[in-house]
């Protein structure tokens, strides 16, 4: 009988370290206080309707994942402040704590609106540099653009709960284990295909769309009978954290494209909370991330609330997407596979 060995989070990070001479442990504490963090939401979203009234579950899961978040990084050391899609303005670190080199930014519970019906929600994070850690943050020290990061991740509340990582150097899965509560590493170097077959979009704003995601939706419904050749699966969860999971498992593009539904909003993805930490970990893990124009790690944000929108997965479709951005309006498909589509422009 084999026996096979894991190496859980805290060894995976301390093995990691050796490579950094000069690190502190700051860094390691802080992912390991967000994992830790993650083990209790878990074990609240897993209680399910048992946690609360029907019906007020969503809402108090939203606000009990935030507080979990804020006091479970408070203490640590190694922060300067924090930033939740939860609060209006950032999270001061208290005077009375050391103030640490970084800043953590979250999205305490993604895909909420899944709670309520018991499928899969997570949290998603990012880790920045504080500038000047003598100071109080403000406002402008968390807007520093998506290729800036240290370090992002998420967790998934699915059927097995999941920490999925970088800190650089590529993306690692570690499942957590419910007889030891450890995040065991389960899925070293994820690597999402170049090609794919499934794509994941709310069909339901087709007619806010621009023309080029218009363009490849349609080309993708138009499966083997269209220019593409080939049949495509389609999905929506209507929780990135899921849809992103899937995406690192096995391949797929995720799109919540700039629209017109909103004038007030470009799209409905947080730039900061939502599209920066799930963009570096797609190209850590040799994807692309894309607001459809350029690459969305390159934006330079101009609040904390900013939306964005946002395409990203396997490699080749999202060049795809992007092309198609970029090609004059004149350039469109023959019209007449226009007319079969389920999602042709209005005449
Ligand atoms: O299906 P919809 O309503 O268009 O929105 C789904 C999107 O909204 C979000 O749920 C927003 O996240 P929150 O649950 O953190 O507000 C994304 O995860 C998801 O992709
Ligand atoms: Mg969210
Ligand atoms: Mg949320």
């Amino acid at each position: 009988m084999t026996s096979e060995i894991r190496v859980t989070l805290t060894q995976f990070l301390i093995e990691a370290r050796r490579h950094y001479p000069h690190a502190t442990g700051e860094f390691n504490s802080l992912l390991l206080n967000v994992a830790l963090v993650c083990k209790r939401i878990a074990r609240k979203v897993a209680a399910g309707a048992l946690h609360g009234a029907p019906g007020e579950t969503r809402k108090k899961l939203d606000a009990v994942s935030n507080d979990m978040f804020i006091e479970g990084n408070n203490w640590g050391g190694n922060l300067a402040g924090m930033a939740s899609e939860e609060l209006a303005v950032p999270y001061q670190i208290p005077h009375c704590h050391p103030r640490g080199r970084y800043l953590l930014v979250f999205d305490p519970l993604d895909g909420s609106s899944n709670i309520d019906v018991n499928l899969s929600v997570g949290s998603i994070f990012s880790v920045l540099r504080a500038p000047d850690a003598a100071r109080a943050v403000s406002e402008h020290d968390f807007l520093q653009p998506g290729v800036q990061q240290v370090a992002a991740g998420y967790a998934i509340y699915g059927p097995a709960t999941m920490l999925v990582l970088s800190v650089g150097a590529g993306v690692h899965g570690f499942t957590l284990c419910p007889q030891m509560g450890e995040f065991m590493l389960t899925h070293p170097d994820l690597s999402i295909p170049p090609d794919t077959h499934e794509f994941a979009i709310n069909a339901s704003n087709s007619r806010f769309w621009e023309e080029p995601v218009k363009r490849y939706v349609n080309e993708c419904m138009a499966g083997k009978t269209g220019r593409r050749g080939r049949d495509f699966n389609m999905r929506w969860i209507a929780s990135m954290v899921a849809e992103a999971h899937r995406i690192l498992m096995r391949g797929g593009v995720f799109l919540y494209p700039r629209d017109t539904k909103d004038a007030a909003m470009p799209g409905r993805v947080r730039l900061l909370y939502e599209a920066n930490p799930i963009a570096f970990l797609v190209e850590q893990a040799g994807g692309r991330a894309s607001t459809g124009r350029q690459p969305v790690m390159t934006v330079r944000p101009g609040a904390l609330d900013q939306r964005t929108g946002l395409v990203f997965g396997s490699r080749n479709e999202v060049e795809r997407i992007e092309r198609y951005h970029h090609t004059a309006a004149d350039d469109l498909p023959n019209p007449l596979f226009q007319e079969r589509s389920l999602f042709r422009a209005p005449v």
